[in-house]
């Protein structure tokens, strides 16, 4: 990574295909900020890099790559940071499997991840592998709060071309079902810290044994810290109310978890759904599944697997079993019906703040097995945010679909940074061993700070959130409704523990700012979403502030109805530092995509976020470097998208239509026109007319070039490591255009 003086913006390379997009628009970006002085770095930090990042000792010389990701981490706490960060896996363990399989066979000799670790070197490459799972870059890399909205220019183009919404009915019988007793929001306990403390996770246990589960979380002075359990007895009492309800009712059946972000407890969540779901098969082969190491937590796909590899007889004992249990059970919502791949097949399927829009967009509805749509039961165990998703189905029951031609705008300023609340909880996670005391102690005094009676099996977690990252948040909170004249609506509920301590920073802090003249007010998540909604409807735009995750189910849920995907969304990072993180768009890294491409050589991804994300950058940039010339790129970049939305340049869905490649080559079309047309700057006016006009002679040919590709397998040598050679070819596939950049690199 660069230490020199020149303005650097650091661009991350992915997974799938935001990564895919990126191959095509760099030489875009590189193209158009090099005049300015402006220097382009990668960083690598896809699932791949990551992985061999972990085992250096396996690797060639030349196969060892730098810890990209540790090196990011410590860039965000530097003033001048300036990075563009695109959606990455989080890894499911299936997934990590796949993606270790894939090196392995490149050539790289990392080890097998054990699934059932009993030695002690095979539970250290276990631990190491850890590391690769789930949500593992977003909280390194975000040390800031998130600012996530709909620029105008996006929101008036959704309003004049509107996505499709089904209808809603009165008379559908969907709805969300969480516990009511025994999950995380019940047994609650919070505080708010009187000094910074050293603490540790323990568990006195009923038989008198006290085994550490953490031995030291170093808290600040004024930090919120939670303990909150889950019972197991009362998840599975609820597993098989909603099971048999669901059945008595002839509703489908679904499941919809975040297991990536929360890796530890939402596998597990996960996991005993299907253990009760097919109880039966489960009880009579507990000892074949526990002999093969079944995991049904990391999925049904585990035990597919691991069944595969039985003699044929056993396999279809097994498999009878199983199919027989469907029988007094609710219909399964699936995945993907064309190939029988059902709500159970994959965590990683069912991520809830992408699943649960997609059914309320929907009309309620989820597919059947029979390819058609059902109306259906959204399970979401724990019900701390679920309500907010029957709220919004009430809504639409009543009122019908959202219009997105005439609805409001609802963006997002959510508490994120240093790991905040249950996001950055995984690491305080664990499965209890046995019945007993969970205690957070003081390491010093022996104080014991917040305790909880637990059971076998029962989930426990430590939450934190830090003081400052509360205070900055409040003042991003402020200076948003400022900027925008919007009503800022708190999402907090005072009956839940934690919020309630929240609810106490927030009133200090709202005193710190001049809030004359604006509306912010604080409600509980049921209330402040149909506040929002009655506003919505009537076209009136509400600023949601919120915790972590409702920051994540809500930047994709408005964004979903308001603009038909969140991909669209300009989402920042004011890093708490001084420096700026630019997300592009609120969603992730679309894995279907990347399927098309290879079967027909079409990539549907919208790179919008990318384009809006950029331009940010450039700002930034040009204020904290005193660079005038990265400031003309930015309005003439944020023009060039203007246009590109004006004249319908995203990429289309279908193979044979424009996509992403099309989309980018317009934007640079526009992009060069706007900075030919500007004089506030000569040089660069001078600079890029050439450019414009080559590419607008040349635009027929240009997108023929593009357009010829497409219709025939793609082959980009890889999926979780794709060759770089291979996938350039692919995705730069237009002479005419490539040698137009070239010409103006120089
Ligand atoms: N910031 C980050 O790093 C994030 C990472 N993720 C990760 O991404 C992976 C996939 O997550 P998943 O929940 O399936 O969500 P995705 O957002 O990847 O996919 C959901 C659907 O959204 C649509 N979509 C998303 N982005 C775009 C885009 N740029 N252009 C067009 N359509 C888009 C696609 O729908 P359609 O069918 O219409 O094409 C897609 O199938 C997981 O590993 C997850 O953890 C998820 C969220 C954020
Ligand atoms: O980090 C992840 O796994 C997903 C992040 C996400 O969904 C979000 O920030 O909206
Ligand atoms: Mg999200």
């Amino acid at each position: 990574m660069s230490t020199t003086q020149q303005p650097t913006i650091i661009y991350t390379l992915t997974d799938e295909a935001p990564a895919l997009a990126t191959c095509a628009f760099l030489p875009v970006v590189r193209a158009f900020t090099a005049p300015a002085g402006i220097r382009v770095e990668t960083s690598d930090i896809s699932v791949a890099g990551r992985i061999l990042g972990q085992f250096p000792e396996c690797l060639t010389e030349a196969q060892r790559v730098p810890d990209n990701l540790a090196e990011l981490g410590k860039l965000t706490l530097q003033p001048d940071a300036n990075i563009i960060k695109l959606p990455n896996i989080s890894a499911s363990v299936a997934q990590l499997m796949a993606a270790i399989k894939e090196l392995q066979g490149k050539g790289y000799k990392i080890p097998d991840y054990p699934e059932n670790p009993k030695t002690d070197e095979e539970k250290a490459v276990r631990a190491r592998y850890a590391k690769c799972i789930g949500s593992a870059v977003n909280p390194v890399l975000r040390e800031g709060n998130s600012d996530r909205r709909a620029p105008l220019a996006v929101k008036n183009y959704a309003r004049k071309n509107p996505h499709s919404m089904a209808e809603w009915s009165q008379a559908s019988r969907s709805h969300v079902s969480h516990m009511h007793a025994g999950d995380f929001y019940h047994g609650e306990k919070s505080m708010t810290l009187d000094k910074a403390r050293d603490v540790k996770m323990e568990l006195v246990t009923k038989s008198g044994n006290t085994i550490v589960l953490k031995p030291k979380v170093a808290l600040k002075d004024g930090e919120i810290i939670d303990s909150m359990f889950m019972s197991k007895k009362a998840l599975l009492a609820f597993y098989e109310k909603e099971i048999d309800d669901a059945y008595n009712t002839g509703v489908m059946f679904s499941l919809h978890v975040k297991a990536t972000m929360m890796k530890v407890s939402h596998p597990i969540v996960f996991g005993h759904c299907v253990k009760i779901f097919y109880k039966k098969a489960f009880e009579k082969h507990a000892k074949l599944f526990e002999d093969l190491g079944v995991n049904v937590n990391n999925g049904m796909v585990n035990l597919y697997d691991k069944v595969n590899t039985l003699p044929q007889s056993q396999r279809d004992e097994v498999l009878r079993d199983l199919h027989a249990c469907h029988e007094g059970r609710p219909e399964l919502a699936m995945v993907d019906s064309a190939k029988g791949i059902t709500n159970f097949h994959s965590p990683n399927d069912i991520i809830v703040d992408a699943s649960m829009p997609a059914m309320i967009r929907n009309g309620g509805k989820m597919w059947g097995a029979d390819g058609r749509l059902k109306d259906v039961k959204a399970v979401m165990p724990e019900s701390t945010f679920a309500r907010i998703y029957q709220e919004m189905i009430n809504f639409c029951k009543w009122h019908g679909a959202f219009d997105p031609k005439t609805m409001g705008t609802v963006p997002n300023v959510g508490l994120m940074a240093q790991q905040a609340e249950e996001y950055g909880s995984h690491d305080k996670t664990f499965e209890i061993a046995e019945d007993g005391v969970a205690n957070i102690v003081d390491l010093a005094t022996g104080e014991v700070l917040l305790s909880q009676n637990v059971e076998e099996g029962d989930i426990w977690r430590m939450c934190q959130v830090k003081d400052a990252a509360i205070r900055d948040w409040v003042k991003l909170a402020v200076t948003r409704a400022r900027n925008s004249g919007m009503p800022a609506v708190f999402w907090l509920d005072p009956y839940r523990p934690h919020e309630n301590e929240v609810i106490k920073k927030v009133k200090t802090y709202l005193k710190d700012h001049d809030t004359t003249g604006l509306d912010i007010q604080i409600m509980s998540q049921v209330r402040a979403m149909r506040y929002t909604l009655e506003r919505v409807i009537r076209g009136l735009d509400t600023i949601s502030v919120t915790g972590n995750i409702l920051r994540d189910y809500l930047t994709d849920l408005f964004p979903i109805m308001e603009l038909g995907t969140s991909a669209k969304m300009l989402s920042i990072v004011p890093l708490m530092a001084g420096g700026g993180m630019y997300e592009t768009g609120a969603g992730g890294s679309a894995p279907k995509h990347v399927q098309q491409l290879v079967e027909e050589n079409h990539l549907r991804w919208d790179s919008l976020g990318e384009f809006l994300a950029l331009a940010v950058s450039l700002e930034d940039l040009g204020i904290k470097a005193g660079n005038a010339q990265a400031k003309i790129l930015a309005k003439t970049l944020d023009l060039a998208t203007g246009k590109l939305l004006d004249n319908n340049k995203n990429p289309l869905p279908k193979t044979g239509q424009l996509d992403n490649r099309g989309s980018q080559f317009y934007l640079a079309m526009y992009w060069a026109q706007a900075l030919a047309e500007q004089t506030e700057d000569k040089v660069l006016q001078a600079h890029f007319a050439p450019l414009a006009a080559t590419l607008a002679a040349n635009e027929q040919t240009i997108v023929a070039e593009l357009l010829a590709v497409q219709g025939q397998p793609a082959d980009i040598g890889g999926y979780y490591l794709p060759d770089a050679e291979k996938t350039r070819a692919v995705m730069q596939p237009s002479k005419t255009f490539n040698a137009a950049l070239a010409s103006v690199r120089g």
